[in-house]
C-alpha cells in the first residue's frame, strides 16, 4: 500500500462500535445452519474469514441472506446438508478450516477442502489425528498434515480425548464431530481456551455437560433456530485500546465489546502495565457478556506475560508487543509458540517489523523480550499478508517519528473491513 500518511501523535478521541466478534460470528453461522428454522444474526462480522464460512454452508444448500450486518439463516437441520459439488474454499481462515473439518467428518457425503497459500501451510494434523481416532476417513497432503484434504464423511465413534495443544479450534472441531458420533465424546482441556462453541451449543439446546476441565457432548439433539446478537470483537478493539493507551491525551470508548473471560487477557495486561481503563454498561446475550470499554493514555511499565493468560490474548500479542515498546522496562512474553503457526510466523513478523521501526526487541523460541521505552522511527515493513500484523503497523504509524512504508493493507478486511473508517472517526473528532 506504500507509505502510511496518517496523523502522527494526534490524540484519539471519541467512541466507536467495533465490528462483530470473528470467533462468535463463525459459530453463529454454523449453529444457525444446523438448526431448524430461521435464525437472525445481528452485528455479524462480514469480514472475509466469516464470509468463507457462510459460503461453505451455501455450498451445502443452506439459504443465507445478508442485509448490512444482519445475517438471516434458513436452517433445515443437521441432516439436511447436501454434498457440495465443488471443493470448499476456506481462504485464509484457520477457524473455518478446523471447525468445518470436524463437522464434515461426520456428515454422510464426500468433500474436498482447501485454502489460500497461508492456510495451506498451517497444521491440520492437530485435528486430523483425533478425528481419525473417532473413525473419520480423511486423506490429505503431507499425510494429512496440510490442506487440501479429502473427507469421506461417515458415522463417527465417540471418544475421550485430552487436548495436547491449547486450541479452541481443535476443541471445537471435536465437539462438532461429536454431534455425529455413535455415543458421547469427552474432551479434557487443562488450560481454558475461548469457550464460544460451548456457550452456543448450550444456547441452541445441545446436550453438553461441563464439569471442571472436561466436557461431554451427546449426539442426537435437534437444534432450534435462535436470534443472536454478536458482541464487538475484543481482538479488533485491542488495536484502538492500545492506540489510546500510548498516544498522549487520548480517550477512546469502544461500545458493546465482548467480555468473555476466555478472551479478556488484554484487559488484565493493560491494567498490570499501568493502563487506565473503565468498563461500563455490562450486559450479555446467548451466554456471551459484553460492555463498553474506555481507555485513556497513561504511563506504562513492562511486565511478564506467560502461562494460562496466553490463550486468552493469543491474537492480541502483535499489538501488545507494540504496547510494550512504549512501556518503561522489560516485557517478556513466554509460552506463545502457537504464534508460529498463525497466518504467518507471528513471532518472526512482530520482531522483524518492530526492529525495523527502531524498537529494542528480540525473539525467543516461544515468545519475545521487549525493552522500552523506545521512540519508533519508521521504515519499510511487510505484514506478510497477516491482518493483525498490518493493523499493528498502522497503529505504530500513529506514533513514529519518521514514515512507515507497509507493503499491503488489504489483509485487514479479513477481520476488520472498516478499520480505516473507525480510525478516521477517532482521529478527526472535535
Ligand atoms: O476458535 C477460534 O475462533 C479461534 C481460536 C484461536 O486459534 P487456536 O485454536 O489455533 O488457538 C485464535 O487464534 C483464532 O483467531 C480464533
Ligand atoms: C489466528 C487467527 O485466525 P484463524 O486461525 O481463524 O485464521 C486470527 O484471526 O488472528
Amino acid at each position: 500500500m506504500g507509505e502510511l500518511f496518517l496523523p502522527i501523535n494526534v490524540p484519539l478521541d471519541g467512541e466507536i462500535e467495533v465490528p462483530g466478534d470473528k470467533s462468535i460470528s463463525h459459530r453463529a453461522v454454523i449453529f444457525a445452519s444446523l438448526a431448524k428454522g430461521t435464525s437472525n444474526i445481528t452485528h455479524f462480522l462480514d469480514g472475509e474469514d466469516c464470509m468463507r464460512t457462510v459460503d461453505v454452508f451455501r455450498s451445502m444448500g443452506v439459504v443465507i441472506e445478508k442485509q448490512d450486518n444482519q445475517l438471516i439463516v434458513e436452517g433445515k437441520g443437521l441432516g439436511s446438508l447436501k454434498e457440495p459439488n465443488q471443493p470448499l474454499y476456506f481462504g485464509n481462515s484457520g477457524t473455518t478450516a478446523r471447525l468445518m473439518c470436524g463437522l464434515l467428518a461426520g456428515l454422510p457425503f464426500f468433500s474436498v477442502v482447501y485454502g489460500d497459500v497461508s492456510l495451506t501451510q498451517r497444521p491440520m494434523d492437530r485435528i486430523v489425528i483425533p478425528l481419525k481416532q473417532m473413525n473419520a476417513q480423511i486423506e490429505g497432503r503431507n499425510e494429512g498434515k496440510n490442506l487440501p484434504l479429502s473427507i469421506r464423511g461417515r458415522k463417527l465413534k465417540g471418544m475421550t480425548y485430552e487436548l495436547p495443544v491449547k486450541s479452541a479450534q481443535v476443541k471445537s472441531a471435536l465437539l462438532f464431530a461429536g454431534l455425529n458420533a455413535d455415543g458421547p465424546t469427552t474432551i479434557i482441556e487443562k488450560t481454558p481456551t475461548r469457550n464460544h462453541t460451548e456457550n452456543m451449543l448450550q444456547a441452541f439446546g445441545a446436550n453438553l455437560e461441563i464439569e471442571g476441565d472436561r466436557m461431554t457432548i451427546q449426539p442426537g439433539k435437534d437444534f432450534t433456530a435462535q436470534d443472536i446478537f454478536i458482541p464487538g470483537d475484543i481482538s479488533s478493539a485491542a488495536f484502538f485500546m492500545v492506540a489510546a493507551a500510548i498516544i498522549p491525551n487520548s480517550q477512546v470508548t469502544l461500545k458493546n465489546v465482548g467480555l468473555n473471560k476466555t478472551r479478556t487477557g488484554i484487559l488484565e495486561v493493560l491494567t498490570q502495565m499501568g493502563g487506565k481503563l473503565i468498563i461500563e454498561n455490562e450486559t450479555s446475550n446467548s451466554g456471551e457478556p459484553m460492555g463498553d470499554i474506555t481507555v485513556m493514555q497513561s504511563t506504562l511499565k513492562g511486565i511478564i506475560i506467560e502461562g494460562e493468560i496466553i490463550p486468552r490474548l493469543i491474537d492480541e500479542i502483535p499489538i501488545i508487543a507494540l504496547l510494550a515498546t512504549q512501556a518503561d522496562g522489560k516485557t517478556i512474553i513466554r509460552n506463545a509458540k502457537e504464534l508460529r503457526v498463525k497466518e504467518t510466523d507471528r513471532i518472526k513478523a512482530i520482531v522483524e517489523v518492530l526492529q525495523t521501526m527502531g524498537a529494542s526487541i528480540e525473539s525467543t523460541d516461544d515468545g519475545m523480550i521487549i525493552h522500552g521505552k523506545t521512540t519508533l522511527t519508521g521504515g519499510k515493513v511487510s505484514s506478510y499478508g497477516d491482518h493483525r500484523i498490518a493493523m499493528m503497523c498502522v497503529v505504530a504509524s500513529l506514533i513514529v517519528r519518521g514514515e512507515i512504508e507497509l507493503d499491503e493493507s488489504q489483509s485487514i478486511a479479513i477481520s476488520y473491513p472498516n478499520f480505516f473508517d473507525d480510525l478516521k472517526k477517532l482521529t478527526s473528532s472535535e
